[in-house]
């Protein structure tokens, strides 16, 4: 069997005053989408971050295509959408396209004309959005959820294997998110594109979705969408604390919490 893509081991990471993770040990397989759900402050920004190998863990190891982080060099096969990536300055000059391109200006350099074959790219990669038909607007004069799609495009463009996203349906209003996590799910089957996303909402996880991991300083239950209903009680508690409402299952529609 393949070695999973992220692979988690007995991972703890202090902050100077703060445990943010306490012996956290989790694996993402090839073709993957999972959402990792968690109140404020349950340590979901410091997991990405281990696994996006921008800080090292206190204990534990990570692996990444099988390979110990520290050894790993293939950065770029890991994509990134940060939860701040579409708070920039709004009179910000850049078109659609430039924004996208931006993604391979470390391979490429910065470019007054885009080279033929990173058109081409941007292109792909825009198109895997459905944001081609707003490749020549300014990123200024999309809406929010349009913004986080050419963000998404961005990362996209190196062709990552995995796509890590930080809260991205932050900004986009309810009757858009659906079509957002349409738009991701078809990323995840018809592209092979294993995904993992944080969010602290709950509700937002929808049946697109295949595995969910609650987090609060440890794990408190990883495992198939389907299967979080069957989480008990005392671990829900333990998850999410008080205010939380019961899980149940609907109709295979919206999983609640
Ligand atoms: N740079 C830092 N220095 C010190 N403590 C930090 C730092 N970043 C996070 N923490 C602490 O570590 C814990 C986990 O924070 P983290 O940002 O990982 O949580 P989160 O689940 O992403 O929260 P949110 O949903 O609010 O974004 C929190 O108690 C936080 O105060």
């Amino acid at each position: 069997m393949a070695a999973p893509l992220i692979n988690i081991k007995e991972v703890s990471y202090e902050y100077e005053q703060t445990k943010a993770l306490d012996h956290i040990s989790m694996a993402v397989e090839e073709g993957d989408f999972l959402a990792i759900l968690g109140p404020n402050g349950s340590g979901k920004s410091t997991l990405l971050k281990i696994m996006l190998g921008l800080i090292r863990p206190s204990e534990g190891s990570v692996e990444l295509f099988g390979i110990d982080s520290k050894q790993f060099k293939h950065r770029e096969w890991i994509g990134y959408v940060s939860q701040k990536s579409n708070s920039f300055n709004s009179a910000f000059p850049a078109t659609v396209q430039e924004v996208v391109a931006g993604g391979l200006a470390k391979k490429t350099g910065l470019f007054h004309k885009l080279p033929k074959n990173t058109a081409k790219q941007v292109e792909e990669a825009l198109d895997a959005v459905g944001m081609k038909a707003f490749m020549d607007r300014s990123i200024s004069e999309l809406s929010g959820g349009q913004q986080q799609r050419v963000f998404i495009a961005r990362a996209l463009v190196s062709k990552p294997k995995v796509l890590i996203l930080d809260e991205p349906t932050v900004g986009i209003d309810v009757q858009n998110v659906q079509a957002f996590y349409d738009m991701l799910a078809a990323l995840n089957r018809e592209r092979n594109i294993t995904l993992v996303l944080v969010t602290h909402d709950v509700d937002t996880v929808t049946d697109r979705i295949t595995h969910v991991a609650c987090l609060n300083q440890t794990i408190h239950f990883h495992g198939f969408k389907d299967q979080l209903h069957m989480m008990s009680d005392e671990k829900r508690e333990a998850w999410y604390g008080h205010s939380v409402r019961k899980i149940h299952h609907t109709e295979g529609t919206h999983t609640h919490v």
